[in-house]
């Protein structure tokens, strides 16, 4: 049975920090479904078009990686997809404890898919997708932090003013 494998996120916009858990995830796992969360009630700065749009364009290269966007219990996914896993990454202790809370209630709420962390390159511990746009927005320089065609894209958006 092929271990299918999701690994949700608002990727507001990705960064190379979970690129880089998304490309050890995809050498674990038969296939690895990348899936955008929607969360109306979190303000983000690319709509869920853009985010999908701007992922695949980051991750074109892994033909075992597809895309996709759920709202609701991310529970509730993993059941109507039958999947094996949920992938998330950790950066620094500082996350285990978030991640940790999560796992035990998704594993609460259904016990057949478990959640597997990735730990992220240590060269991108210090990322966060907010201090990214943080950064941006006052002009620093985020070249390395997330992919070229998303920086082109958050270029575009900040020149709008958006
Ligand atoms: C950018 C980023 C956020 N997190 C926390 C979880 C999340 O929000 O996705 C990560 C975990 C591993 C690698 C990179 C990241």
């Amino acid at each position: 049975m092929a271990k299918i494998a999701v690994y949700p996120g608002s990727f507001d916009p990705i960064t190379n920090g979970h690129i880089d858990v998304i490309k050890r995830a995809s050498k674990v796992f038969d296939h690895l479904i990348v899936a955008v969360l929607v969360n109306d009630s979190k303000k983000s700065m690319f709509t869920l078009d853009e985010r999908l749009d701007i992922l695949k364009h980051s991750i074109d290269n892994l033909d075992n990686v597809s895309f996709d966007s759920f709202s609701g219990l991310l529970v509730d996914y993993c059941k109507e997809k039958q999947l094996s896993a949920i992938v998330r990454g950790l950066r620094a202790i500082s996350d285990f404890e978030f991640e940790l809370q999560m796992a035990q209630m998704n594993r609460q709420l259904y016990d057949e898919t478990e959640t597997v962390f990735f730990t992220t390159s240590e060269q991108y511990s210090y990322l966060s997708s907010s201090l990214v746009k943080e950064v941006a927005k006052f002009g620093g320089k985020i070249d390395g932090l997330i992919p070229d065609y998303a920086i082109m894209k958050m270029k575009q958006k900040l020149s709008r003013g958006e």
